[in-house]
């Protein structure tokens, strides 16, 4: 509790690491305090996560979040398990690299999956080939990448330091890059090659060459150029959380299906289809199509999903509403 000797201070900081109730925060000086969350949030989406810019008031020993600045991005997934809820994973990233492992030969359909939800946060998108030491075929990979999936490809080697400059040039100008990939990809051997020094502990690979998931909290670093860094946890199944992430990564096929003859179609029957017209010329591969189908589907299923949520929660709403209604009438005897 605060006295009235106490001075009450205000100031705007970042979230540099997020737990339940409370999170650290960076000010301007560059140093960190724990506060507690004092923002009511009706969605989980809206509690203030790493990258996020917010107002602290402090008083006394009290330090308290009050308010989360609006958000320019924000990088979010499905929760694991085929829940429709959505979870924050950073705000306000300006660029997301799609960090990939050249120690197995990529799957296409994998990091076209990595683009939809990278693409989908509003920030500018690199998929960041690494491991290339252990590679020989690395430039064909990014060829190959390029090509198919249209995506700016950086080829590097935590090991060997090769593109390590590339990829910082990333974090230039203040700008804050955040990494994801799934478990294992070198995310945080990457990060720990950009920063300098050990900021994150990798976790070995298993002998079956999946990798083991690690459980080292992700904290937003804060580069000596001004630019900002972090380390997204592994995903393994990641959902696809959003059309407008998949309208951005299949550019290519969503043009073409703009020009179909009908304005509904569905790109398997129709006349003056225009997919179906790439797909037979072969400017479009079936691989792509069928991926593009794929995650069509899935989000679809989870749009379908969240409005079945809200309009529970709305039918619970108006139950509780009825019973207070009746409760009252009854209180004064009607
Ligand atoms: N040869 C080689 N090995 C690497 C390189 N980068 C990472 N590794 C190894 O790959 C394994 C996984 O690397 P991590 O950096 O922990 O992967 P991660 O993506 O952070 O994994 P999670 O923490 O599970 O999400 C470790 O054994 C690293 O030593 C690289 O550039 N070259
Ligand atoms: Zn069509």
């Amino acid at each position: 509790m605060s006295t009235s000797s106490e001075t009450t201070t205000a100031w705007t900081g970042r979230v540099v690491r997020g737990d339940r109730g409370s999170v650290r925060v960076v000010d301007g000086d560059g140093g960190v305090t724990t506060a507690r969350v004092a923002v009511a949030v009706s969605d989980p989406l809206d509690a203030p996560c790493v990258g996020d810019w917010v107002s602290v008031v402090q008083t006394g020993d009290d330090v308290a979040v009050v308010a989360v600045l609006p958000r320019r991005t924000l990088l979010e997934r499905a929760e694991p398990g085929g829940s429709s809820r959505h979870q924050p994973l950073a705000a306000n990233v300006d660029v997301v690299a799609v960090v990939v492992g050249l120690d197995q030969m990529p799957s296409l359909e994998k990091v076209e999956r990595l683009l939809v939800v990278a693409w989908s946060s509003g920030a500018a998108v690199h998929v960041v080939l690494t491991k290339a030491d252990l590679a020989s075929d690395a430039a064909d990979v990014a060829d190959d990448i390029t090509g198919q999936l249209g995506a700016a490809v950086i080829v590097c080697s935590a090991t060997t330091g090769e593109g390590i400059p590339e990829v910082a040039a990333l974090a230039a100008d203040g700008a804050t890059l955040a990494l994801v990939g799934s478990s294992g990809a070198g995310k945080s051997s990457l990060m720990n090659a950009i920063v300098g020094d050990e900021v994150v502990a990798t976790s070995a690979i298993r002998s079956d060459g999946r990798g083991r998931h690690t459980t080292v909290r992700r904290e937003l670093v804060a580069l000596p150029g001004g630019g900002w860094i972090i380390d997204t946890p592994g995903l393994r199944g990641v959902g696809v959380t959003a059309s407008d992430g998949l309208a951005s990564a299949f550019a290519d096929v969503e043009s073409l299906a703009r020009s179909c003859r009908f304005a509904d179609c569905t790109h398997e029957v129709e006349p003056g289809c225009a997919v179906r017209a790439a797909l037979d010329s072969g400017s479009l591969t079936l691989r792509r199509y069928e991926s593009w189908r794929t995650l069509q589907r899935e989000a679809l299923w989870l749009e379908r999903r969240t409005d079945s949520r809200l309009a529970a929660e709305q039918n619970r709403q108006v139950r509780r509403t009825t019973r207070e209604q009746r409760r009252f009438r009854r209180a004064r005897g009607h």
